[in-house]
């Protein structure tokens, strides 16, 4: 079976990898690509000191050392002159440009079309950045964006700060970069050009031109050849390799978090404007880096200015919609995280349920108010409260829904945030029932002898707090006082046409939906708190 597995593996890679040149290399490309090559091809044992020596890839490795040496060597042996160091600085950005708006956004990602002359221009550019031809940079790049922080990216972050800024160029890569399209490339005169004549495009625009621009315009032969040429490029060398490595590492994660790269202006200072590079991993079709005027992108400069003067056109850039839900996504994120530090109140679903008499009952022994329908313990804010103790006071046993969203004072969010904290249970059916109003004139009678919703005579009903068991209002009896019968029968009534009107057995609509900053609940059918408090295990009826 594992065999099986290999063969189809094997073949399956050979088949996308080595697909006929004028076809997309991924044409076959299966489904778990990605994995299957991961779990079946090995890759080369870790570099280790015994083995180094022939793990090494001698021809970059060279370069990338000779470079500085001869650099360093030509910075204490040769006097600096004016025009060369301006040389220097010029010819750095030209060939930056050649690998940023050229290799780069035009060829490995098609960011926008460059007329021949331009394409010609940057191919040279790019050549003079001494990084390889753009046929082999794109191929290694696009397989960088398919394989990002995967094994199968060429210079994975994944693998440390030094390797993806130099490690991966100094050894033989470890395993083959994952299969990626560069049929288009493939087509491309200019790149068919520049891949034929790479070398001597490298040795000319790499040191020849830059000290025959030097030596010929006044007369420093030797600062064109150290300055211009070598120290030039180590820092080109390396600007381009920040993208790879610092930008992976350095700033802030402003569209994405899922992967490595990384928005930061250090690095767009010394990438030539790649520095934004968490917007360009989410976009990189886009011909910018950076979105805002005051981000430093010269390479959308450049590009901006080649499309005014003609020489580029079809400028892509993605929607500004989607580049903004993007930024929010990661907000809401950070919102939400910044959130979860921060205490938050119980939940209804972990509060007792309190029918309104054990309410009133337990607000002689504390300071309980009842506000959208929770019951708050305000004793810790009596002498805090800056309406004054008298008003709260005023409250305790009593519903203050009113009062508190407006009736009195419409407090602020600060107000409700606060108050939130001192629940201490849910009022049943959230907030004082008719049938509470029954129970009291209850009590009341049963110390005269007469009941409101019974004969004279016959058993007082239980005061229950279940719902379901409250079937409308009482029958008057002539013993009844007639005030509380009208104010029983006015409830109920209010009750019963609401139930009509929604064919629920709901409560009063004032009271039906708590909305407190950061929850929303809602109660949609009398009898749901109950069953919270059954899910949580706490009692009915009883504070915790
Ligand atoms: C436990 C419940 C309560 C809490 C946590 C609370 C909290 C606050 C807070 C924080 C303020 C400052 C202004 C604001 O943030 O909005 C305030 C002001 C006020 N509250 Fe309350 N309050 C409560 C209950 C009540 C009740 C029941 C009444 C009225 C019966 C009331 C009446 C007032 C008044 C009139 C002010 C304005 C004071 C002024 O600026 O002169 N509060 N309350």
């Amino acid at each position: 079976m594992v065999a099986e597995l290999k063969q189809r593996s094997t073949t399956a890679t050979r088949d996308a990898q080595a697909a006929p040149k004028e076809e997309f290399a991924d044409a076959n490309i299966p489904d778990d690509y990605v994995s299957r090559v991961l779990a079946t091809e090995k890759p080369l044992p870790p570099v280790q000191l015994k083995n180094i020596l022939n793990e090494i890839q001698w021809v970059s490795f060279l370069a990338l050392t000779i470079t500085p040496i001869l650099a360093t060597y030509g910075l204490f042996t040769t006097s600096w002159n004016k025009y060369t160091a301006i040389w220097t600085f010029v010819y750095y950005f030209m060939t930056g440009l050649g690998i940023t708006a050229g290799y780069h956004r035009l060829w490995a990602h098609r960011a926008y079309n460059a007329s021949l002359p331009l394409q010609y221009y940057l191919a040279c550019m790019g050549s003079g950045a001494v990084q390889g031809s753009i046929h082999w940079w794109s191929r290694g790049h696009r397989a960088h964006h398919r394989y990002t922080d995967t094994d199968l990216d060429p210079y994975g972050a994944h693998f440390g700060l030094f390797w993806s800024h130099l490690g991966w160029m100094l050894v033989k890569p470890r395993r083959k970069p994952g299969v990626a399209d560069i049929s288009d490339l493939r087509k491309n005169q200019v790149i068919k050009f520049q891949h034929k004549f790479y070398i001597p495009m490298l040795l000319f625009f790499g040191f020849g031109f830059p000290t025959l621009v030097a030596g010929l315009g006044w007369n420093d032969w030797r600062g064109g050849f150290f300055f211009a040429g070598m120290l030039r490029l180590v820092f080109v060398h390396h600007s381009t390799f920040c993208v790879n490595s610092l930008a992976h590492y350095l700033g802030e994660a402003t569209f994405d978090n899922k992967m490595t790269p990384r928005d930061h202006f250090f690095t767009a200072l010394v990438t030539v404007g790649e520095g934004y590079h968490n917007f360009h991993h989410q976009f990189p079709m886009d011909y910018r880096n950076a979105v805002h005027w005051y981000q430093f992108d010269p390479t959308k400069w450049f590009i901006t200015a080649m499309y005014k003067i003609g020489l580029a056109s079809h400028l892509k850039s993605f929607p500004d919609n989607e580049v903004k839900k993007g930024r929010l996504a990661m907000q809401l994120q950070k919102a939400h995280e910044f959130g979860q530090q921060l205490e938050w109140p119980k939940s209804s679903s972990h509060l007792p349920v309190i029918s309104w008499d054990d309410f009133v009952e337990e607000s002689k022994t504390r300071p309980l108010i009842v506000v959208h329908g929770f019951i708050h313990d305000v004793s810790s804010f009596l002498d805090e409260h800056p309406g004054g103790r008298h008003l709260l006071t005023g409250k305790i046993g009593k519903d203050a829904t009113t009062a508190f969203l407006g009736g009195v004072y419409d407090h602020s969010n600060a107000a409700h945030n606060l108050l939130s904290m001192m629940r201490v249970g849910v009022l049943d059916g959230g907030y004082q029932l008719a049938k509470d109003e029954l129970a009291k004139v209850e009590r009341e009678n049963r110390a005269t002898g007469v009941s409101a919703n019974r004969p004279a005579g016959s058993p007082p009903s239980p005061v229950t707090s279940d719902d379901e068991d409250f079937n409308g209002p009482a029958t008057p009896t002539d013993e009844t006082p007639m005030a509380t019968v009208n104010a029983v029968a006015a409830a109920s009534e209010q009750l019963k046409a609401q139930q009509s009107a929604d064919g629920t057995k709901s409560i009063n609509l004032k009271a039906a939906t708590y909305v407190t900053p950061g929850e929303a609940y809602s109660i949609v059918k009398r009898g749901e708190l109950k069953a919270n408090a059954r899910v949580d295990g706490t009692k009915f009826g009883r504070f915790l």
